[in-house]
Protein backbone atom coordinates (compact mmCIF):
# COMPACT_ATOMS: atom_id res chain seq x y z
CA UNK A 1 0.00 0.00 0.00
CA UNK A 2 1.08 3.30 -0.66
CA UNK A 3 1.84 5.62 1.84
CA UNK A 4 -1.27 8.08 2.84
CA UNK A 5 -3.22 6.77 0.01
CA UNK A 6 -7.13 5.70 0.29
CA UNK A 7 -7.34 1.67 0.95
CA UNK A 8 -9.94 0.30 -1.43
CA UNK A 9 -10.62 0.10 -5.00
CA UNK A 10 -11.06 3.82 -7.05
CA UNK A 11 -11.89 4.38 -10.37
CA UNK A 12 -10.56 7.45 -11.17
CA UNK A 13 -12.12 9.54 -13.72
CA UNK A 14 -12.80 6.18 -15.73
CA UNK A 15 -14.18 6.80 -19.31
CA UNK A 16 -14.57 4.82 -21.88
CA UNK A 17 -15.28 5.66 -25.42
CA UNK A 18 -16.30 2.90 -28.39
CA UNK A 19 -15.77 4.42 -31.66
CA UNK A 20 -15.42 7.77 -30.18
CA UNK A 21 -18.27 8.34 -28.58
CA UNK A 22 -18.70 8.36 -24.65
CA UNK A 23 -20.28 5.17 -22.93
CA UNK A 24 -19.29 5.33 -19.42
CA UNK A 25 -17.57 7.60 -17.17
CA UNK A 26 -17.00 6.84 -13.66
CA UNK A 27 -15.26 8.51 -10.33
CA UNK A 28 -15.60 6.29 -7.53
CA UNK A 29 -13.84 5.14 -4.19
CA UNK A 30 -15.03 2.12 -2.40
CA UNK A 31 -13.33 1.38 0.83
CA UNK A 32 -12.36 -2.03 2.33
CA UNK A 33 -15.84 -4.04 3.43
CA UNK A 34 -17.98 -1.71 1.31
CA UNK A 35 -20.32 -2.72 -1.26
CA UNK A 36 -21.17 0.11 -4.37
CA UNK A 37 -23.63 -0.54 -7.04
CA UNK A 38 -23.56 0.27 -10.18
CA UNK A 39 -27.46 0.38 -12.08
CA UNK A 40 -28.33 0.83 -15.55
CA UNK A 41 -30.39 -0.85 -18.00
CA UNK A 42 -28.84 -3.37 -20.76
CA UNK A 43 -26.35 -2.42 -22.86
CA UNK A 44 -25.55 0.52 -21.03
CA UNK A 45 -22.12 -0.52 -20.57
CA UNK A 46 -22.14 -2.45 -16.96
CA UNK A 47 -19.83 -5.08 -18.33
CA UNK A 48 -17.71 -2.97 -20.10
CA UNK A 49 -16.87 -1.20 -16.95
CA UNK A 50 -16.34 -4.50 -15.17
CA UNK A 51 -13.74 -5.60 -18.15
CA UNK A 52 -11.77 -1.66 -17.77
CA UNK A 53 -11.57 -2.76 -14.06
CA UNK A 54 -10.04 -6.24 -14.45
CA UNK A 55 -7.87 -5.43 -17.63
CA UNK A 56 -10.09 -7.31 -20.15
CA UNK A 57 -11.76 -4.53 -22.11
CA UNK A 58 -12.08 -5.46 -25.65
CA UNK A 59 -9.88 -3.54 -28.20
CA UNK A 60 -12.89 -1.86 -29.54
CA UNK A 61 -13.25 0.57 -27.07
CA UNK A 62 -10.85 3.24 -25.23
CA UNK A 63 -10.09 4.15 -21.79
CA UNK A 64 -8.77 7.10 -20.02
CA UNK A 65 -8.85 7.23 -16.05
CA UNK A 66 -6.71 5.37 -13.67
CA UNK A 67 -7.58 1.75 -11.94
CA UNK A 68 -5.93 1.81 -8.23
CA UNK A 69 -6.11 -0.74 -5.31
CA UNK A 70 -5.32 0.34 -2.23
CA UNK A 71 -3.56 3.38 -4.17
CA UNK A 72 -1.45 1.59 -6.13
CA UNK A 73 -2.23 1.94 -9.98
CA UNK A 74 -2.65 -1.02 -11.23
CA UNK A 75 -4.40 0.24 -14.88
CA UNK A 76 -1.53 -0.73 -17.15
CA UNK A 77 -0.89 -4.23 -15.25
CA UNK A 78 -2.19 -7.73 -16.68
CA UNK A 79 -5.27 -8.47 -15.73
CA UNK A 80 -3.79 -11.90 -13.62
CA UNK A 81 -1.62 -9.35 -11.76
CA UNK A 82 -4.47 -7.12 -10.73
CA UNK A 83 -5.94 -9.85 -8.39
CA UNK A 84 -9.30 -8.87 -8.56
CA UNK A 85 -11.94 -11.31 -8.13
CA UNK A 86 -15.23 -11.18 -10.28
CA UNK A 87 -18.23 -13.76 -9.99
CA UNK A 88 -20.94 -13.73 -13.16
CA UNK A 89 -24.16 -14.83 -13.43
CA UNK A 90 -23.30 -18.07 -15.06
CA UNK A 91 -20.85 -19.43 -12.34
CA UNK A 92 -19.25 -22.67 -14.20
CA UNK A 93 -17.26 -24.74 -11.89
CA UNK A 94 -15.03 -27.17 -14.02
CA UNK A 95 -16.87 -30.15 -14.69
CA UNK A 96 -13.91 -32.30 -14.92
CA UNK A 97 -12.78 -31.39 -11.38
CA UNK A 98 -14.43 -32.39 -8.12
CA UNK A 99 -15.37 -29.56 -5.69
CA UNK A 100 -12.22 -29.62 -4.23
CA UNK A 101 -10.43 -29.50 -7.00
CA UNK A 102 -12.05 -26.34 -8.37
CA UNK A 103 -11.44 -24.80 -5.00
CA UNK A 104 -8.01 -25.51 -4.97
CA UNK A 105 -7.51 -24.30 -8.85
CA UNK A 106 -8.24 -21.07 -7.08
CA UNK A 107 -5.40 -21.24 -4.53
CA UNK A 108 -2.14 -19.10 -5.49
CA UNK A 109 0.71 -20.93 -6.41
CA UNK A 110 2.61 -19.34 -2.90
CA UNK A 111 0.11 -22.17 -1.16
CA UNK A 112 2.54 -24.51 -1.32
CA UNK A 113 2.39 -28.41 -0.46
CA UNK A 114 -0.53 -30.91 -0.47
CA UNK A 115 -1.23 -30.69 3.02
CA UNK A 116 -1.60 -26.58 3.45
CA UNK A 117 -3.74 -26.75 -0.14
CA UNK A 118 -5.92 -29.46 1.37
CA UNK A 119 -6.60 -27.48 4.92
CA UNK A 120 -7.36 -24.35 2.69
CA UNK A 121 -10.12 -26.19 0.86
CA UNK A 122 -11.50 -27.49 3.88
CA UNK A 123 -11.44 -23.81 5.57
CA UNK A 124 -12.92 -22.95 2.51
CA UNK A 125 -16.02 -25.63 2.44
CA UNK A 126 -16.06 -25.25 6.19
CA UNK A 127 -17.03 -21.17 5.77
CA UNK A 128 -19.95 -21.89 3.45
CA UNK A 129 -21.74 -25.38 5.46
CA UNK A 130 -19.79 -27.48 3.24
CA UNK A 131 -17.38 -29.63 5.14
CA UNK A 132 -17.02 -33.03 3.80
CA UNK A 133 -18.19 -32.14 -0.13
CA UNK A 134 -14.70 -31.62 -1.66
CA UNK A 135 -14.73 -34.82 -2.86
CA UNK A 136 -18.24 -34.15 -4.94
CA UNK A 137 -18.72 -33.74 -8.48
CA UNK A 138 -19.77 -30.74 -9.00
CA UNK A 139 -22.77 -31.84 -10.96
CA UNK A 140 -24.18 -33.41 -7.94
CA UNK A 141 -25.00 -29.98 -6.40
CA UNK A 142 -27.77 -27.79 -6.43
CA UNK A 143 -27.96 -24.29 -7.72
CA UNK A 144 -27.33 -22.77 -3.85
CA UNK A 145 -23.83 -24.95 -3.27
CA UNK A 146 -22.75 -24.24 -6.69
CA UNK A 147 -22.52 -20.74 -5.99
CA UNK A 148 -21.10 -21.27 -2.63
CA UNK A 149 -18.50 -22.77 -4.40
CA UNK A 150 -17.78 -20.59 -6.81
CA UNK A 151 -17.79 -17.65 -4.23
CA UNK A 152 -14.64 -19.62 -2.60
CA UNK A 153 -12.99 -20.54 -5.28
CA UNK A 154 -12.86 -16.66 -5.82
CA UNK A 155 -12.13 -16.20 -2.63
CA UNK A 156 -9.27 -18.63 -2.33
CA UNK A 157 -7.56 -16.68 -5.03
CA UNK A 158 -6.91 -13.73 -2.28
CA UNK A 159 -8.33 -10.86 -4.66
CA UNK A 160 -7.84 -7.62 -2.91
CA UNK A 161 -11.49 -6.37 -4.47
CA UNK A 162 -14.84 -8.15 -5.76
CA UNK A 163 -16.70 -7.37 -8.68
CA UNK A 164 -19.93 -8.52 -9.13
CA UNK A 165 -21.79 -9.05 -13.42
CA UNK A 166 -25.09 -9.73 -11.92
CA UNK A 167 -23.81 -12.26 -9.82
CA UNK A 168 -27.27 -13.25 -8.83
CA UNK A 169 -29.88 -12.82 -11.42
CA UNK A 170 -30.03 -16.57 -12.19
CA UNK A 171 -30.86 -17.90 -8.46
CA UNK A 172 -34.56 -17.99 -8.01
CA UNK A 173 -35.93 -15.13 -5.12
CA UNK A 174 -35.61 -17.22 -1.58
CA UNK A 175 -31.97 -18.68 -2.96
CA UNK A 176 -30.70 -15.42 -4.47
CA UNK A 177 -31.28 -13.45 -1.19
CA UNK A 178 -29.13 -16.02 0.64
CA UNK A 179 -26.22 -15.98 -1.59
CA UNK A 180 -26.26 -12.37 -1.83
CA UNK A 181 -26.27 -11.94 1.83
CA UNK A 182 -23.29 -14.85 2.23
CA UNK A 183 -21.21 -12.83 -0.37
CA UNK A 184 -21.71 -9.55 1.16
CA UNK A 185 -20.73 -10.29 4.65
CA UNK A 186 -18.03 -12.39 3.98
CA UNK A 187 -16.57 -9.03 1.79
CA UNK A 188 -17.42 -7.52 4.78
CA UNK A 189 -16.00 -9.52 6.90
CA UNK A 190 -12.73 -10.12 4.61
CA UNK A 191 -12.54 -6.39 4.42
CA UNK A 192 -12.71 -6.62 0.59
CA UNK A 193 -14.07 -3.65 -1.46
CA UNK A 194 -16.46 -4.78 -4.03
CA UNK A 195 -18.40 -3.22 -6.83
CA UNK A 196 -21.29 -5.11 -8.36
CA UNK A 197 -23.44 -4.20 -11.44
CA UNK A 198 -27.13 -5.12 -11.82
CA UNK A 199 -30.36 -3.89 -13.15
CA UNK A 200 -31.78 -5.18 -9.69
CA UNK A 201 -33.00 -2.26 -7.44
CA UNK A 202 -33.03 -5.81 -4.54
CA UNK A 203 -29.29 -6.07 -5.40
CA UNK A 204 -28.19 -2.50 -4.88
CA UNK A 205 -30.50 -2.72 -1.44
CA UNK A 206 -28.44 -5.77 -0.27
CA UNK A 207 -24.93 -4.13 -1.14
CA UNK A 208 -26.31 -1.35 1.40
CA UNK A 209 -23.53 1.03 -0.06
CA UNK A 210 -23.34 3.33 -2.46
CA UNK A 211 -25.65 3.18 -5.87
CA UNK A 212 -24.41 4.99 -8.91
CA UNK A 213 -26.78 5.35 -11.93
CA UNK A 214 -25.55 5.07 -15.43
CA UNK A 215 -28.00 6.45 -18.35
CA UNK A 216 -27.38 5.55 -21.81
N1 LIG B 1 -16.74 -6.15 -28.31
C1 LIG B 1 -17.62 -5.18 -28.56
N2 LIG B 1 -17.49 -4.42 -29.67
C2 LIG B 1 -18.37 -3.43 -29.92
N3 LIG B 1 -19.41 -3.11 -29.12
C3 LIG B 1 -19.57 -3.84 -28.02
C4 LIG B 1 -18.69 -4.90 -27.67
N4 LIG B 1 -19.11 -5.43 -26.49
C5 LIG B 1 -20.20 -4.72 -26.13
N5 LIG B 1 -20.48 -3.77 -27.03
C6 LIG B 1 -21.57 -2.76 -26.97
O1 LIG B 1 -21.25 -1.86 -25.90
C7 LIG B 1 -22.41 -1.50 -25.19
C8 LIG B 1 -22.26 -1.86 -23.72
O2 LIG B 1 -22.29 -3.27 -23.54
P1 LIG B 1 -22.26 -3.95 -22.08
O3 LIG B 1 -22.25 -5.41 -22.28
O4 LIG B 1 -21.18 -3.33 -21.30
O5 LIG B 1 -23.67 -3.47 -21.50
P2 LIG B 1 -24.38 -3.92 -20.14
O6 LIG B 1 -24.84 -2.65 -19.50
O7 LIG B 1 -23.47 -4.79 -19.35
O8 LIG B 1 -25.62 -4.72 -20.67
P3 LIG B 1 -26.38 -6.00 -20.04
O9 LIG B 1 -27.08 -5.49 -18.80
O10 LIG B 1 -27.33 -6.39 -21.13
O11 LIG B 1 -25.33 -7.03 -19.77
C9 LIG B 1 -23.56 -2.22 -25.87
O12 LIG B 1 -24.17 -1.32 -26.77
C10 LIG B 1 -22.89 -3.36 -26.58
O13 LIG B 1 -23.64 -3.73 -27.71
Amino acid sequence: MVEGARRGLALERLAITHAGRPLVALDIVVAPGEAATVMGPSGVGKSTLLAAVTGTLDPAFAMTGRVRLDGVDVTGLPTEARRIGILFQDELLFPHLSVGGNLAFGLPAHVRGRAARRARVEAALERVGLSGYAGRDPATLSGGQKARVALMRMLLSEPRALLLDEAFSRLDAALRDQIRRLVFDMARRDGLPVLQVTHDRSDAAAANGPVLELHP
